[in-house]
């Protein structure tokens, strides 16, 4: 079966699987107790586990994918790892997925997989651990195709997984892992950065006259928030996020009916060579929501710093 399946799909399968590992790892260093802190730059830390969570990632695609092109947030380090860390199973249920016409015969030359091995690392190392998403994106040309968002403190209503949660999403397939949901209509909830506030993030919330505002980090649980339901759109009009961290849930977010842009409404390219930079910020929305309403209402002031 893992060897009949197209590649998009042994990819999403795999990469679920080398998710939870990922979040296996980063729970480990948590309850260790010593993140190992590095600052990269201003307000951009670094800690054990998101080294070692992108270890697992890229040396387990590596192994199963080699072909491929995969991009890290961090620096890969060529050190052998436990061999724990290397996984190799792939999720069952996805593998039997039917899969479209136009994403049946890719080529490991076409494909491009985005890893963000911890999103929210602000939030984790002050122990906002419910924040911290593990991302893998992937992409195909140009194109953020396919994406699975993990959730590695994510607890049902019960209070119990300690395994956390996957969600995942195939455009032209559907998502799983979670119950989509539609945000309410007739009021306008807003998510938006914890971490890296701006004055034209502020101005561009204030602008959508939102009834709410949710201050979140990561991007991964600013998209989950929109999935759910939760909130009708996320806003930030500001540099610093980068490809790794819009690939998987720009992905997951298209397959659910939603859209994620930059603040003028452009898709971001997801090619090899392309900027990691997502230099002229992100908007997304949620299903159901008129995007291009959100892009009118944002100050051009504020658009026209992000063109
Ligand atoms: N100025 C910045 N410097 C570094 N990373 C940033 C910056 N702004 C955003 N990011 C990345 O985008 C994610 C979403 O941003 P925010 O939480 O501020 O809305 C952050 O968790 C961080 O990813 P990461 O935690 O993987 O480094
Ligand atoms: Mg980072
Ligand atoms: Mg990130
Ligand atoms: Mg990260």
């Amino acid at each position: 079966m893992a060897h009949s399946a197209p590649l998009i799909i042994r990819l999403v399968a795999s990469s679920v699987r080398t998710a939870r590992r990922a979040g296996d790892i980063i729970r480990n260093v948590m309850a260790q107790g010593d993140l190992r802190i590095v600052e990269k730059g201003k307000n951009d830390y670094q800690t054990e586990a998101d080294r070692s969570a992108q270890q697992c990632i890229i040396k387990s695609l590596e192994r199963q994918f080699p072909s491929i092109t995969i991009i890290g947030e961090e620096e890969q380090s060529s050190c052998d790892v436990p061999h724990e860390w290397i996984v190799t199973e792939s999720e069952p249920d996805i593998l039997s997925l039917d899969c479209p016409e136009e994403l049946q015969n890719i080529r490991d030359e076409e494909v491009v997989v985005w890893v963000d091995p911890l999103d929210g690392t602000s939030e984790f190392t002050q122990g906002l651990v419910d924040h911290v998403t593990v991302l893998i994106g992937i992409a195909v040309g140009d194109r953020s195709v396919a994406g699975i968002i993990h959730q590695p403190y994510y607890k049902n209503e019960k209070g119990a997984n300690s395994q956390g949660r996957t969600l995942w999403g195939i455009r032209g397939i559907g998502v799983g892992g979670f119950e989509a949901q539609v945000p309410p209509s007739g009021q306008r909830i807003i998510v938006t950065t914890r971490s890296h506030r701006t004055p034209e993030v502020h101005d561009a919330v204030e602008a959508l006259q939102p009834a709410k505002v949710m201050y979140v980090g990561g991007a991964g649980h600013k998209v989950i928030l929109l999935l759910e339901g939760k909130a009708h759109a996320y806003v930030f009009p500001s540099t610093g996020c980068k490809r790794w961290d819009t690939c998987a849930p720009e992905a997951v977010l298209a397959a659910a009916g939603g859209k994620l842009t930059d603040v003028n409404g452009h898709e971001y390219s997801y090619c090899k060579d392309t900027p990691y930079m997502n230099s002229s910020g992100v908007l997304a929305t949620g299903a159901g929501q008129d995007h291009e309403w959100y892009i009118r209402k944002i100050p051009g002031a504020v658009r026209d710093k992000f063109v």
